[in-house]
């Protein structure tokens, strides 16, 4: 196999000079290196052939003894220096100092068709950062992590991808629940990719420690790098640079609440300085909407993590990007002005989202009392919001038939029987008024229902699927894995073979560990 390595993290920015493995506070560094872990019995169980396209693998590369060892952390490719990256971050809120690459390894970065592209494994092993914990991972959280960032990439929301899924042959204790039982269950490891793992932690941790050299020159590193239009570091530059973070972080919010993808764990060391979905842990689809909904058990007291409040987590977390990255700027006005726009853009942003997800293009006064009725018709009664949505664009402008409005939509109901009386004339009512804004639109039903239907997904990878692939990979049978892993590639798709996917969460999963419940226990 051939890597074209391009390295920069480990060139360019200070490492931390001690070469042990042993857990440590780690000052004045960006990262310190890290070998994977060997492991007993390694074995591959899914590759995305578009990401190993996208790295210049050849499929034999991909089936090669080599590729298996240096995507499972048995083989350090030539030349290269593995290493885990120093950062910290606020968790539920609250500083949690220090934090760091507990299980993620770094193996390099490579260039491709002039992309730059760094290689990581998840769950291969400790690291100066593991604290208490072990550095590895689970096949059941490997399947999540793994399925879910291609899914997300094939929806068109900003995300780190997956290049391989495989197991370590390696067993490994877990606590799913946190309640005593603690069990052994299969090792795994998946191989991500993105342009750069930098989180707003960090940033954040020289912040911590008045380190502000260090943070400074890991700024400029990622000006240099990621934000190069911006051009030379200066006071302005910084500024430009919050903003352009701020952005990227504004638009993936918004492709977050147009899928129904929660994520769980919006701590600031799972926030990607580039705007990309990272740490696919805890999360959860949607199913039933529900502002208030939030997939992570150790968040359900507060529920500080749930659908709903997303968008203001994200704001929060800014928060604290610019409060470690003020000592750069030294004035506040340019940092408060971006997070003062945070909120009119995403308010502009969703608006056209919501407005999309329903086909309206044109301008109106009401579309945002039309929008908040929608919302909260939507939950009046567990309502499934891709059934929903995508169904919508059934509906036929000049239909004269109003008992039919609401046929269209039924499926999406997961008790028929509440959505009577007061329920029910709230949906007439809401769909009249839909109708006559919709005179307004001049695309007909067929073209509006063509646009709708790029942005209202049919298939996303709901929580029980992901169960059911799980509990199917833990016997040792991938198909499911595979058969999802092809499904999701076209969410947009219709896929009339596949509609058994195209369904209301089953009745078993309603309250199953894995499919409504999931902890941060990976
Ligand atoms: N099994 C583990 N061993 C060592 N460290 C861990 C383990 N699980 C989590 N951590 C560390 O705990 C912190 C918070 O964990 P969190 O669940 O956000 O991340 P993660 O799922 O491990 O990985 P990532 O954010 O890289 O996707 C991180 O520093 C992480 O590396
Ligand atoms: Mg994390």
């Amino acid at each position: 196999m051939k890597f074209n390595i391009q390295e920069t993290f480990n060139k360019e920015l200070p490492a931390d000079p001690i070469m042990e493995n042993s857990r440590r506070q780690v000052e004045k560094a960006c990262f310190s290196y890290a070998t994977p872990k060997q492991t007993a019995n390694p074995s591959m169980v899914h590759v995305s052939p578009e990401m190993a396209n996208e790295l210049g693998f050849s499929k034999e590369d991909t089936q090669s003894e080599e590729f298996l060892k240096i995507f499972t952390g048995n083989k350090v490719i030539d030349g290269t220096t593995p290493y885990a990256m120093c950062y910290g971050g606020h968790q539920f809120g609250n500083w949690a100092g220090q934090l760091g690459d507990g299980r993620a390894i770094n193996l390099t970065e490579i260039e491709h068709n002039g992309k730059h592209w760094a290689l990581q494994l998840k769950g291969a092993g400790e690291t100066p950062y593991s604290r208490t914990a072990d550095g590895l991972a689970v096949l059941r959280s490997s399947i999540r992590e793994y399925l879910c960032s291609e899914a997300m990439y094939h929806l068109g929301v900003p995300t780190t991808r997956a290049l391989s899924l495989a197991l370590t042959g390696d067993q490994v204790l877990r606590d799913v629940l946190y309640n005593g039982n603690a069990a052994y269950e299969k090792g795994a490891v998946v191989s991500r990719i993105a342009p750069s793992f930098l989180r707003f932690g960090n940033y954040q941790i020289f912040a911590a420690r008045e380190d502000t050299a260090t943070m400074r020159t890991l700024v400029d590193y990622t000006l240099k790098h990621f934000f190069p239009e911006l051009g030379e570091p200066s006071k302005e530059t910084y500024a430009q640079f919050f903003q352009a973070v701020a952005d990227a972080t504004l638009e993936m919010l918004v492709h977050w609440q147009r899928v129904g993808f929660v994520h769980g764990v919006m701590n600031t060391d799972n926030l990607s300085i580039l705007g990309l979905t990272i740490d696919y842990g805890p999360y959860g689809w949607l199913e039933g909407y529900d502002h208030g909904w939030t997939p992570n058990t150790t968040d359900r007291q507060h529920s500080r993590y749930r659908y709903g409040n997303q968008p203001n987590i994200g704001l929060w977390n800014l928060y604290q990007l610019a409060n470690a990255i003020f000592p750069l700027i030294e004035e506040a006005e340019p940092l408060e002005n971006v997070l003062e726009g945070f909120k009119t853009k995403f308010e502009e942003k969703y608006l056209d989202m919501m407005k999309s997800k329903i086909g309206l293009y044109e301008k109106d006064d009401l579309d945002q009392q039309l929008l908040n009725d929608l919302e909260e018709n939507l939950q009046l009664t567990e309502t499934d919001m891709t059934l929903f949505f995508r169904n919508l664009a059934e509906f036929e402008k000049d239909s004269n038939d109003v008992d039919s409005f609401l046929k269209i939509v039924e499926d999406a109901f997961y008790t028929p029987d509440e959505v009577t009386g007061e329920v029910l004339d709230k949906w007439t009512l809401w769909f009249t008024t839909y109708q006559t804004r919709l005179k307004k639109e001049t695309l007909s039903d067929a073209d509006r229902k063509e646009k709708m239907n790029k942005v209202n997904p049919k298939y996303v990878l709901r929580n029980y699927m992901a169960q059911l692939a799980i509990d199917e990979a833990d016997k040792g049978d991938y198909a499911l894995i595979d058969e999802l892993f092809v499904l999701l590639k076209k969410p947009y798709g219709e896929q009339p073979e596949n509609e058994k996917w195209f369904a209301k969460r089953p009745d078993w999963a309603r309250n199953k560990v894995g499919c409504s419940m999931l902890s941060c226990s990976s």
